[in-house]
């Protein structure tokens, strides 16, 4: 360790003076570990000395580095030491994945956070926010400096185990000792940090705000359509809706029956059956009273409110008749709602509006995403929710906590469809703030459809439960 001093103390990591800090006031010591970038031999030996202050003591799935010093050192012990290391972003970017967190990982994982040094320990809470937000747990950080200046107590006052391979005290002996400091520059750098405990970090850890419960949303929610949806989703313990997306309609309504315990939505695609006429739409809907769904004409109307007037309610398909929820693209603007609603609000409809999509360059996403959900808050009766990927990411904007978040692309394999389709897996699409979930080809392109549907129902409900 008095190596890894003198050589802090040669680098100029650690320099001694009268310092103007951010905070304005004046401090005789400064470290500046950014500089540790530019000698490789230091930067080992950081990350190799935090290792060891960490190594035995803290149990951890990955690790993730506090932006921006500290992701070098972070880089420096996985690359040692064989850990998977994760990212988390400072500015969240509007386009791409607008993830806060980059790697990959799975919700419920530990993380062992790593930073450069610890004075209050706001910079580590900011990062257990962002870790907290996408279901990884903190329990351990690691750092190289503790300035001894109450960052412990406040981090351990959050449940945070701080590791620290040096404290300002032991720095200072060294520098001392090897004579690179006199008493009196010791003295006042001790004075300087009793002076300046910090003891409550000025933010505080704003805590995920608690998932509601399908009864919770349901007792919420403004719409009729959605209160069915919600109470159907607790009476059959099913948030699974299948896509039945086959092109013959007796098959489809065979297949229908066979998996309708196990659904709380069923999802159509009407202009790709062979068949359409009353008596189909009869059949359907005698097939969701029998096995208690609801039915979701996935339409994605995007014209202007008059022709989606003339769509909804009249052609050949008369979707108003038979379905219960329908969506639309807000592309047009805030008239296709209005003419939808003139049709489906009297007879308790809903409307879900595409605020994200599953396909690969989906143009859904940042300021449009964001869009969507001005437009649901003003129409709190008609507007039951969202066709989403991502919700935990932009949902925080919506005042309506009743809204429901159906999800398209759900497979038991991640992976995609070699036309731009991306499939997530049933858990990590509720951890993702998903309600229900929407599987196509995953039931009805299976060996035993009724099997698959039975298997995604129990999936998605123990990861809905596990989120409680
Ligand atoms: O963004 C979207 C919106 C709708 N869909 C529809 O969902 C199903 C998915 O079927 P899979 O066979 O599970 O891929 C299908 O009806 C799509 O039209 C979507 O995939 N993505």
């Amino acid at each position: 360790m008095e190596t890894l001093v003198l050589k802090l103390h040669e680098i100029e990591a650690v320099k001694f003076g009268n310092f103007k800090l951010k905070s304005g006031i004046f401090s005789p010591i400064y470290l500046d570990l950014r500089v540790i970038v530019s000698y490789p031999d230091v930067l080992r030996q950081v990350s190799e000395a935090m290792w060891k202050a960490v190594e035995g003591n803290a149990k951890f799935d990955v690790t993730c580095g506090v932006p921006y010093t500290a992701l070098p050192i972070a880089t420096a012990m996985a690359l040692d030491h064989g850990l998977k290391m994760l990212m988390r972003r400072k500015e969240v970017k509007e386009y791409g994945t607008k993830k806060a967190i980059e790697g990959h990982f799975e919700p419920g994982q530990t993380c062992l956070m790593v930073d450069d040094l610890v004075t209050s320990g706001m910079s580590v809470l900011e990062t257990l926010d962002a870790l907290n937000a996408v279901k990884l747990v903190c329990t351990d950080v690691v750092v190289l400096i503790d300035r001894e200046q109450g960052g412990k107590e406040n981090l351990k006052s959050h449940g945070l185990n701080l590791y620290s391979a040096l404290t300002i005290s032991e720095i200072l002996s060294i520098l001392s000792k090897h004579g690179k400091l006199t008493d009196e520059v010791v003295k006042s750098v001790h004075d300087f940090i009793a002076a300046n405990k910090v003891v409550k970090p000025k933010v505080e850890t704003q805590a995920a705000p608690k998932r509601l419960s399908y009864e919770e949303k349901a007792a919420l929610a403004k719409n009729e359509a959605l209160k069915r949806l919600y109470n159907t989703m607790v009476a059959k313990k099913s948030n699974l809706s299948v896509a039945m997306d086959v092109n013959s309609t007796e098959k489809m309504l065979a297949l229908v029956d066979e998996i309708g315990p196990h659904i709380c939505c069923l999802k159509t695609h009407v202009d790709v059956l062979d068949v359409w006429n009353d008596g189909v739409a009869k059949s359907l809907t005698d097939l969701a009273e029998k096995h208690n769904f609801l039915i979701f004409e996935d339409r994605k109307f995007a014209d202007i409110g008059n022709t989606v007037v003339s769509q909804y309610s009249g052609g050949v398909y008369k979707i108003s008749e038979w379905s219960d929820i329908v969506n639309a693209h807000i592309v047009p603007g805030p008239g296709i709602v209005d003419g939808l609603k003139q049709v489906g609000l009297g007879q308790n409809k809903g409307l879900l509006l595409l605020a994200e999509m599953s396909s690969a360059g989906t143009m859904a996403k940042g300021s449009y995403t964001e869009e969507t959900v001005r437009v649901a808050d003003e129409n709190p009766d008609f507007v039951i929710g969202f066709i989403s990927v991502n919700p935990n990411s932009w949902t925080k904007k919506s005042k309506d906590r009743s809204l429901v978040h159906m999800t398209p692309g759900i497979k038991l394999q991640k992976g995609g469809d070699g036309l731009g389709q991306q499939y997530n897996d049933p858990k990590s699409a509720i951890a993702r703030g998903s309600d229900v979930l929407i599987v196509g080809r995953g039931v009805y392109k299976a060996e035993d459809p009724k099997s698959s549907a039975a298997e995604y129902q129990k999936a998605g409900w123990e990861a809905y439960l596990s989120e409680l």
